[in-house]
Order: structure tokens, then C-alpha cells, then sequence
């Protein structure tokens, strides 16, 4: 089992002034954290955070105890932490199999057969090896940029709003294949708009608020929680709305 700690992060895009303040978090392999809040709060920094992608000011990041503070994307996706970006997650003039094939570079001589597991999670992407990805739906190529983050099998997946701008069949799908994944042992961190879908697919819940942690809870606990329901899950007896509205960044 493998355990991901982000450890009172403090980060963001200048040097002096942090987007996040001291966001703690743990996960376990196959467990899935929703992280939720209003829009600004600082859910996609933390994200990007984590995978060293803006300043980070203190804290710390550790897979199994080995710290990933500091290190490049690279070295920290060969550690087994893998992440899905909301835009420009595929390269759309290569096929669907070329994208595979770009995300497995680091097991070149298992390549062929990765593709055949990370497949069988997507059918729809194994019928559409041959087409390029700029060919593909708005959720298939969502589903291919997380295929293609499954490619080195990572022990943990950080995925920025992976339903965003979906049609609504194609958010149910992408959700469906968020849990197949955590299903084989995956640790999953989701920054998502809709809280209420979030929270059901999770065990925990992190309420984000102006860059700091403002609950830290099962997910279950959130849903029933009051405040929760009124500020995020668009109040008591709603149906699936999302939290917020506008654009996502
Ligand atoms: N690349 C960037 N450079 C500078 N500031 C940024 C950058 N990206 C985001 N920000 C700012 O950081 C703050 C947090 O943004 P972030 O996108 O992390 O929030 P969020 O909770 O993910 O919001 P949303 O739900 O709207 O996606 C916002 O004030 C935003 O304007």
C-alpha cells in the first residue's frame, strides 16, 4: 500500500504571496479525495502545487516518505504520481495509440502490453487507436489524457475537473471510469466543480476556502453536513448541481 502525504503546503505564483496556505492532505492507494470549494479557492493550485508546477513557499510533498518537493515533473512521475491537467491534456495531432505511447516512455519494452490493460479500462479508446486524438469527442479525449497518465502506473492520479465543459452522458462516463481506476488500487485526487458528484465518488472530502483547508472530513460527513449543503451542494434536497458557476480556470 502506498501512502501520499502532502505535508502543510504552502504555494502559488509569486514568491511572496501564497495561493495556498498550509494545505494538508493524506491518501492511501485505491482511496479517492475530493477536493472541493468555491471558484478561486485555490483547488487547481493545489493540484499543480503537488506535481511542483508553481512556486512552492514551504511544506512538503512525500510518496512512501520520499520527499517530492522540489523535483521535476519527470522524476516525479517515474515515483509513481501521475497528473491530468483540464486543457491541452492530449497532443491532438498524434493518434490515440501515439498518446498512449507517449505517456509509457518509461517502459518502453512494456509499451504494447500497458496499452492492452489501460485499454481494457477504456473500450472506447481501444476502437480508436488508429484516430488522432483532435478526432476524438471532448470526453474521449478526457478519458485518453487519463489513459495515457495510467500508462506508467502510477500509485496516485491528481486530476484537474476531469468532467468539465462534458456533456452530461460523458460525464457519467468519465465519472464511471474515475472509479474503475481507484478500483485497481489507484489513489485518486479530484478537484471538481460538482460537489455533490465529487463527494459521492470519494471517502474524503477537502473543503478548500480562500487557500486553506476549511474541513478535512469523510466524504459522507460532508454531505450530511448543514453548511456544506448550503454553501457547495446547492442547498438541502437539490439535485446533482454543480457548487459554482463560471469558468473554470
Ligand atoms: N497561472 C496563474 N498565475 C497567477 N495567478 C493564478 C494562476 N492560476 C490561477 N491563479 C489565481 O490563483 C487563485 C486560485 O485559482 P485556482 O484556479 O487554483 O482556483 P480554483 O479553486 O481551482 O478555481 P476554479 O474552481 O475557478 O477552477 C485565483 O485567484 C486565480 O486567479
Amino acid at each position: 500500500m502506498s501512502v501520499l502525504e502532502i505535508d502543510r503546503l504552502t504555494a502559488g505564483y509569486h514568491r511572496t504571496i501564497p495561493t495556498i496556505t498550509e494545505v494538508s492532505a493524506v491518501l492511501t492507494s485505491g482511496e479517492t479525495v475530493a477536493v472541493i470549494g468555491p471558484n478561486g479557492a485555490g483547488k487547481s493550485t493545489f493540484i499543480k502545487a503537488i506535481f511542483g508546477l508553481c512556486i512552492q513557499h514551504s511544506g512538503a510533498v512525500r510518496l512512501d516518505g520520499v520527499s517530492l518537493t522540489g523535483q521535476p515533473p519527470s522524476k516525479i512521475v517515474a515515483r509513481g504520481l501521475g497528473y491530468v491537467p483540464q486543457v491541452s491534456n492530449v497532443f491532438a495531432g498524434l493518434t490515440v495509440r501515439e498518446n498512449l505511447e507517449m505517456g509509457g516512455y518509461l517502459q518502453r519494452r512494456e509499451i504494447r502490453r500497458r496499452i492492452e490493460e489501460v485499454t481494457e479500462v477504456f473500450p472506447d479508446l481501444r476502437a480508436a487507436l488508429g484516430r488522432k486524438a483532435e478526432q476524438l469527442s471532448g470526453g474521449q479525449r478526457n478519458m485518453l489524457a487519463l489513459a495515457r497518465a495510467l500508462m506508467t502506473k502510477p500509485a496516485f492520479v491528481l486530476l484537474d475537473e476531469p468532467t468539465a465543459g462534458l456533456s452530461p452522458l460523458y460525464v457519467d462516463r468519465v465519472w464511471a471510469q474515475v472509479r474503475q481506476v481507484a478500483a485497481t488500487g489507484v489513489g485518486v485526487l479530484i478537484v471538481e466543480q460538482n460537489a455533490r458528484r465529487a463527494l459521492e465518488a470519494a471517502q474524503r472530502g477537502l473543503v478548500l476556502v480562500e487557500g486553506k483547508v476549511a474541513m478535512n472530513r469523510p466524504s459522507t460527513e460532508l454531505l450530511g453536513n448543514p453548511e456544506v449543503i448550503e454553501l457547495y451542494l446547492g442547498g438541502e434536497g437539490s439535485a446533482s448541481q454543480p457548487a459554482t458557476t463560471g469558468e473554470a480556470s
